[in-house]
């Protein structure tokens, strides 16, 4: 039998467990995962079975939502992020990651964390869950991907100022980049020659470089080189005309420059079903497109499609890895 998605809790005055107790109500029979968290924080009512052992998930979820306990210090005020609580977030999603690594948990799957109360209350230095995975797995080079039915698209610069991407956007960068993203759409999407769309940096791709020379310098003759290895790639676009129907219709993914120009349009186009995956870890990891909602949180309004899908693709991800050859 399959182990078990393990759900680091995430920030626990956002929505994280309220929608750990929905998805456990929708998923109960078909997906066992385990939450990683305090309890107490889950809304009342909800049932909880304390395991200790994540092969006892599928037989625990069946009548609550199964919790491997970590106590966090302080209170709790949905909505306001208390900066005690910002150590143990940061814990339990190096917990899960020692899960997976294990191999008691197939995949990760967090919830999301509030990166400024993280800075503020810990001092975390990471930007955000893709970078501190990376350095906990001690890896270079990890890629962004959000996958939705609409669209899969991947930011080549993350979590950085808009004023630094130009510096940040260099040609090993891109390549790594591209490369990543190619192997992960073979092995973990079952595509076995995927097409992938390319964003330019600038206005209209650079308009011939009347408006930037990025596309001209980096972009296209990186393009050129990796097609002459056989990759099916479209590029450089632009950026504005590449997210319509049509043109969806035409690549697998779509490689942006930068996280809005990427972010963007899947958040537009499929907020409530899109998933953020780390590419070029050596485990699984998704998470939900949208972040803590500290402004609807509490209030048992906040939608769980995300998580569910979440959690769905951590699963049937982790099944392909554990059974290829
Ligand atoms: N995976 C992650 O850890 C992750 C992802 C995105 C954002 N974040 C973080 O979350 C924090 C808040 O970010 P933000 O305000 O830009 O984005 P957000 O996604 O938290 O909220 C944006 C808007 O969408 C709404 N919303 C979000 N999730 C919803 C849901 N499940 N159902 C209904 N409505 C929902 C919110 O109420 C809000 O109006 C930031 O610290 C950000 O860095 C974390
Ligand atoms: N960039 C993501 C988004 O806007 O949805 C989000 O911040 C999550 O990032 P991590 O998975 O690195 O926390």
């Amino acid at each position: 039998m399959t182990a078990p998605v393990a759900l680091s809790c995430g920030e626990p005055s956002g929505v994280g467990p309220e929608l750990a107790a929905r998805a456990w109500s929708a998923l109960r029979e078909s997906l066992p995962f385990v939450l990683i968290g305090d309890p107490a924080h889950l809304p009342p009512g909800t049932p909880v079975a304390l395991i200790d052992n994540l092969s006892h998930a599928p037989e625990a979820a069946r009548n609550a939502l199964p919790v491997l306990r970590h106590d966090f210090p302080g209170d709790l005020t949905p909505g306001k992020p208390n900066p005690d609580h910002a150590q143990s977030v940061i814990d339990v999603i190096a917990r899960g990651v020692d899960l997976v690594r294990s191999g008691q948990a197939c995949a990760l799957c967090t919830a999301p964390i509030h990166k400024k109360a993280l800075q503020d209350g810990a001092g975390f230095a990471h930007p955000g869950h893709t970078e501190y995975l990376a350095a906990l797995a001690g890896v270079d080079r990890v890629v962004m991907m959000l996958a939705s039915p609409a669209l899969r698209i991947v930011p080549t610069t993350i979590h950085i100022p808009l004023a630094q991407v130009p510096t940040a956007l260099t040609t090993d960068l891109l390549r790594d980049t591209l490369r990543i993203t190619h192997q992960a759409l073979i092995r973990d999407f079952g595509l076995p020659a995927p097409r992938i769309s390319v964003a330019g940096l600038n206005p209209h791709a650079g308009e011939g470089g009347a408006m930037g020379r990025e596309e001209i310098e980096i972009i296209a003759p990186l393009l050129e080189q990796m097609r002459a290895e056989g990759m099916d790639l479209q590029g450089p676009m632009s950026a504005d005309t590449m997210f319509h129907d049509r043109a969806r219709a035409r690549y697998d993914a779509a490689v942006c420059m930068y996280h809005d120009q990427a972010l963007i349009p899947i958040k537009t186009l499929d907020f409530d079903r899109g998933v953020n995956i780390t590419l070029g870890l050596p485990f699984i990891r998704t998470s939900p497109d949208h972040g803590t909602a500290l402004d609807i949180a509490g209030q048992g309004i906040a939608r769980p499609d995300s998580m569910i899908e979440a959690l769905k693709m951590a699963q049937t991800m982790g099944v392909a890895r554990a059974s290829a050859p």
